[in-house]
């Protein structure tokens, strides 16, 4: 506790912004051993912002208190997210992502009632699936006809459907309905394309609480999809359970628009449109990264990867598929791999966003961005190594707060080391 202060008191900012981003006062943490996803609920806020994007100066410390309406909201967001209503979910979603401070702190207020009603137990029995593949492998048809398998099965399916090209293209093309006709009709299915705004990794930062508010409204299988743009298959492979790389039938992995190391993140790798005058390429290509796998080390104890090949328009392959996975999740439960890789996600993320906002604070500085202009000029010119001017910037942003704060410079105290980063 007391090097959380430290911290708190040596980034006087952080701690103005965040109360006044909606940072929740009422409760640590209560996760238990056993589950990750009670720090999920918890953990769900993106980095700070302030002083503003605009170089506007931060707000005043503001209590964290909800107005009465506030307060309203909350209980029937609550209250409809666990009586599986989904409006409610569409609504939580949409506060969740958007980024004014009063919107967050009334999201945090959410998933703390959300943990309070012990939810986080129901996502335990989830299974999280990331889908990812080069633009027109196939993943919409795909989906459509694994989303409908698992709905008839008496199961509810999230779909998320991440475009990290959409914020420049203007639209999100993933969220079109018409690309899953039928699974969009499903009542036991929900369909969200998830914004690009603030992207970590091209993923937003928003998607991954996402997935915990479907799964307190009773989704028990989440699909993230993205297109394999950017870093985000990196970013979805690092907060799903199983992460599924879909690929055409056509040789090599250029052609084909698969990223480097994106294969050695693969828990399955599935060859698509396996039908027709495609059957034997698809073959071809799964016999090829059948034997490639060979060579990768496994990054589960009890699994190791495979390849299968499907057709979403005759449905060959889709039964397999989905025993292999069921597989895959029966065993990273039982051998415990799979809370600790929730857990370990919870850490990577909140280290990813605290890096992602720490920038975002730092270059908010009109003193520091100037420098870090200059700085940027030196190094690419070859003038100063990366490191001296990363060490210098650093120096200018706490200089730039102990002026702001003069009173915090007397109370910088030294980190625990026990809790600082690794
Ligand atoms: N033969 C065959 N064609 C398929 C199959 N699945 C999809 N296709 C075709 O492949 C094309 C792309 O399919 P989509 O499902 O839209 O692919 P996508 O990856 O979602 O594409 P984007 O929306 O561009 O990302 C379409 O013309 C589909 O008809 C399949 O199983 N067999």
């Amino acid at each position: 506790m007391r090097s959380m202060r430290a911290g708190l008191v040596l980034h006087g900012r952080l701690l103005v912004t965040g109360r006044s981003l909606g940072l929740s006062p009422t409760r640590p943490c209560r996760s238990t051993a056993s589950d990750s996803s009670a720090c999920e609920l918890k953990s769900k806020l993106g980095p700070t912002g302030a002083p503003s994007s605009d170089g506007a100066r931060s707000q005043p410390v503001q209590e964290p208190v909800l107005s009465h309406q506030e307060e309203m909201m909350v209980r029937r967001l609550a209250e409809g997210l666990l009586a599986q209503n989904r409006a409610s979910l569409a609504r939580a979603i949409t506060l969740l992502e958007s980024r004014l401070p009063r919107s967050r702190l009334v999201s945090a207020a959410l998933f703390d009632r959300l943990l309070a009603a012990q939810t986080h137990g129901a996502s335990s029995e989830s299974f999280r699936v990331g889908l990812s593949g080069p633009p027109g492998v196939g993943k919409s048809s795909f989906i459509e006809v694994l989303g409908k398998a698992l709905t008839d099965r008496g199961h509810r399916v999230a779909v998320l459907a991440v475009d990290p090209s959409s914020h420049t293209s203007g639209g999100s093309l993933m969220g079109d309905k018409t690309r899953m006709p039928e699974l969009t009709r499903d009542l036991r299915a929900y369909i969200r394309p998830s914004p690009t705004g603030g992207m970590l990794g091209g993923v937003a930062r928003s998607t991954r609480d996402t997935i915990v508010l479907c799964e307190a409204a009773g989704f028990n299988i989440v699909l993230v999809e993205t297109v394999g743009v950017g870093q985000s298959e990196f970013a979805v492979a690092d907060m799903v359970d199983i992460f599924v790389l879909l690929i055409p039938p056509a040789g090599g992995d250029e052609l084909q628009g698969i990223k480097r190391g994106i294969v050695e993140l693969a828990d399955l790798i599935v060859v698509t449109k396996a039908d027709g005058e495609l059957i034997v390429p698809a073959r071809q290509v799964q016999a090829e990264y059948t034997s490639a796998l060979k060579f990768l080390r496994p990054r589960w104890s009890k699994w190791k990867p495979k390849v299968l090949s499907v057709s979403a328009q005759n449905g060959e392959g889709m039964a397999q598929l989905w025993e292999k996975m069921e597989d895959f999740c029966r065993l990273a439960r039982v051998s415990g791999e799979l809370t600790v890789r929730r857990r370990n996600q919870c850490v990577s993320w909140m280290w990813g966003l605290v890096r992602e906002g720490a920038a975002e604070m730092l270059l908010n500085y009109p003193a520091v961005r100037r420098r870090a202009k200059e700085l940027e000029q030196r190094v690419a010119k070859g003038d100063l190594p990366p490191g001296v001017a990363a060490d210098t910037l650093l120096e200018a942003f706490i200089g730039a707060t102990c002026r702001e704060f003069p009173l915090m410079e007397q109370h910088v105290e030294k980190p625990d080391e026990s809790t600082s980063e690794r």
